[in-house]
């Protein structure tokens, strides 16, 4: 039977997604490019590698033929920032007329990019939205109530809230596509400096400082790129941000605090803060985005912990608004 929903990428966030559907009764098509992880989760009904300890549901198909899942009207492109690209590019005829769905966060290194712009540069004139907010893919494969941001240009599409919707996953429609994926794309990275002030000891106080500041420097962002700083308010800017910066669960947060510490981060994790901070800090004013740019910094070696912090805090007093 022809699915309703296709998940294309079947790591941690793609496979709660699909499970989350399916568990609502959704009929749900999940591919991976990895044929022999798609035999295993059809015979142990289990993502083991990216999910382990929660069922598939019946609902839930594994796929290796990208075409089988692409049948469905609405497809979630769950792989990386970085990777969401080329996955498209390389199956744009199967892709083409579908509703697609960004399930990433980051900003493309090179063409500074955000996921639904990339979707436009590939397929222009399709119909292309971002789905995005403060959830761990566990919390979501288990039914934990979450709340996330369906952002698309326009009035919004009720049908696609309501099918990408169960009763623990609610979704908020949203206008302002550029505000809502800087929010989600940011935030990695100033949980990484969370994460990094923590580590070293730098103490609470000191990440509730970059918290804030970083949210500043996100909404100033938005601003230039022609989003709006009050979308950072709502659960792609704010709630991803708290989740994000005060929970050992994220990867971005403990890839800063293994940096903090002085130990070498897991490099086999998707950590989307740091291809994003570079990408960001390539063409940033440093004046404007100070955290953003120290981050990417620390993270190329130019500059130590402790240089870092003395930078940031040796810089001309300002007003804190504005
Ligand atoms: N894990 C979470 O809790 C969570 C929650 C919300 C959002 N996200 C976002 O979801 C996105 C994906 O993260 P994840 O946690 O699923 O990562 P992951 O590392 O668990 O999985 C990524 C998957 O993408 C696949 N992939 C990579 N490049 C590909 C390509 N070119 N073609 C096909 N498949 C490809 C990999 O094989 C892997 O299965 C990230 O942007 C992340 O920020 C994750
Ligand atoms: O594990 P992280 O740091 O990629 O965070 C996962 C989600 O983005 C949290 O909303």
């Amino acid at each position: 039977m022809r699915p309703e929903i296709g998940v294309l990428g079947a790591g941690a966030f793609g496979t709660a997604l699909a499970i989350a559907l399916a568990q609502a009764g959704r009929r749900v098509a999940l591919w991976s490019r990895d044929a022999a992880q798609v035999r295993a989760m059809a015979l142990t009904r289990e993502n083991t590698a990216r999910l382990p300890g929660v069922d598939l549901p019946a609902g839930l198909t594994p796929v290796s033929d990208l075409d089988e899942a692409a049948r469905a009207p609405v497809l979630l492109l769950a792989v990386p920032a970085q990777s969401l690209r080329r996955l498209v590019e390389e199956n744009a005829h199967a892709l083409q007329g579908r509703v697609l769905v960004a399930c990433c966060k980051g900003v493309e290194l090179g063409s500074g990019l955000l996921p639904t712009q990339v979707l436009d540069d590939v397929m222009p004139g399709g119909r292309h939205a971002v789905l995005t907010g403060p959830s761990f893919a566990a919390d979501i494969a288990r039914g934990k109530p979450t709340a996330l941001t369906l952002a698309m240009a326009g009035r919004g599409d009720d049908a696609l809230q309501e099918a990408l919707s169960t009763h623990h996953l609610r979704l908020y429609l949203e206008e302002d596509v550029i505000g809502a994926q800087l929010g989600g794309a940011l935030k990695n990275v100033i949980a990484i400096a969370a994460g990094v002030v923590l580590g070293a000891g730098f103490g609470e106080s000191a990440r509730a400082a970059l918290m804030t500041r970083g949210f500043a420097e996100i909404g100033r962002l938005a601003e230039q790129r022609g989003g709006q700083a009050a979308t950072l308010f709502g659960l792609s800017g704010f709630g991803d941000l708290v989740l994000t910066c005060t929970s050992e669960k994220s990867r971005n947060f403990r890839h800063g605090q293994a940096i903090g510490r002085g130990e070498a981060p897991d490099d086999s994790q998707t950590v989307e803060g740091v291809m994003t901070a570079h990408a960001i800090a390539a063409d940033a004013d440093p004046d404007m985005l100070p955290v953003t740019c120290m981050v990417s910094a620390l993270l190329r070696g130019k500059v130590g912990l402790e240089q870092a912090k003395d930078l940031l805090l040796s810089r001309p007093l300002r007003r804190e608004r504005g």
